[in-house]
């Protein structure tokens, strides 16, 4: 039987950090992502995606706040919407391609997504998000007092918007995905998080404003379909304890409990490897495998010669 796998695509399968946010810049990517997806595919894997929005959904929210002299503003719920339907299009019509190219005749289909989250979470009153794109610390500042907008540095990459950023507490379509694997279809599912929506006491969604995190919601998205495996793909090839120092070392096949050990040292960033690993370990715990590593090492990670390797052992 196949096995089933949850890929999360990283920043850079859709835009790399000094792009411009063009059409033909972010279709480049996506294309070459998809190429190398379609490898995976070649592995006998149903395969689900979910993907990033973060500088896709700023750039439509502020599209929208320039323009509301003219066009009524949408809230970010709605920008969020926008930003999995034209990620979705670009990636499942590149995938399609990609797929015809291979002769494979697996399908592939986009869902909007919509995840609740809890209108109770501490994130709506402390923003963590980072959004759109990167600013110096002295436009922050302007733009703090002019727009009122709340303002982080992102890694050490520059500072931006930052929105709050809830835990997905369930995340919708996941019988319809199944069955869409089982039909030999390909499914990109929960891009940027997916659309945050509450519950309320009646049983009735709606939208609220905030984005949440693609790996957050891909492990969420791997225990719902019971997945094998789940995968974040990025730009690093390797997890690394001290990184960027010069006794780095490389992390390959470990156990939860030395990432967890790792953890609690401190060796992840907030706001990029901590996040990661954070999912990694909660999913591993259940006796599945959480593999980070880049992109175009995507397929051999998966077979288990690249990238870092969690499991429950
Ligand atoms: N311990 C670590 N090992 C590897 N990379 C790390 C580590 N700590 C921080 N990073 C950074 O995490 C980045 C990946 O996180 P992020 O940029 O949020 O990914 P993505 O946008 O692909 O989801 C890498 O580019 C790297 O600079
Ligand atoms: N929604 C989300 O996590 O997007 P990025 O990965 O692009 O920040």
């Amino acid at each position: 039987m196949a096995k089933r796998v949850v890929i999360a695509l990283g920043g850079n399968a859709i835009l790399r950090p000094n792009q411009e946010a063009t059409f033909d810049n972010q279709m480049h990517n996506i294309k070459m992502s998809a190429e190398l997806i379609a490898k995976i595919e070649k592995l006998d894997y149903e395969i689900v995606v979910t993907h990033g929005n973060g500088p896709q959904v700023g750039n439509i929210l502020r599209q929208n706040e320039e323009a509301k002299a003219v066009v009524p503003q949408m809230p970010l719920d709605v920008c969020s919407a926008e930003s999995q339907g034209f990620i979705g299009y670009m990636m499942e019509q590149s995938l399609k391609n990609a797929l015809h190219e291979e002769e494979l005749t697996s399908g592939v289909l986009t869902l909007l997504t919509q995840t609740e989250v809890s209108p109770d979470d501490p994130a709506f009153d402390n923003p963590t998000k980072p959004i759109g794109v990167f600013y110096s610390e002295a436009e922050a500042e302007v733009l703090t007092e002019e727009k009122g907008w709340v303002m982080m540095e992102d890694a050490g990459r520059g500072y931006r918007r930052v929105v709050p950023s809830p835990q997905p507490q369930k995340i919708h379509g996941v019988e319809s995905i199944l069955k869409l694997l089982k039909q030999n279809t390909i499914v990109i599912a929960g891009g940027g998080g997916g659309i945050p929506v509450v519950r309320n006491k009646i049983g009735q969604i709606s939208g609220i404003e905030a984005v949440i995190d693609k790996d957050r919601t891909g492990k969420k998205l791997a225990e719902q379909l019971d997945a094998d495996v789940f995968m974040m793909l990025t730009d690093v090839s390797n997890v690394y304890i001290n990184y960027g120092k010069p006794n780095q070392e490389k992390l390959e096949e470990i156990s939860v409990l030395k990432a967890k050990q790792y953890m609690d040292e401190g060796q992840f960033a907030d706001g990029s490897m901590g996040p990661k690993m954070e999912a990694a370990i909660g999913f591993a715990m259940q006796g599945k495998k959480a593999i980070i590593c880049s992109l175009d090492q995507a397929a051999e990670a998966l077979s288990g010669f690249a990238g870092t390797r969690i499991v429950n052992s």
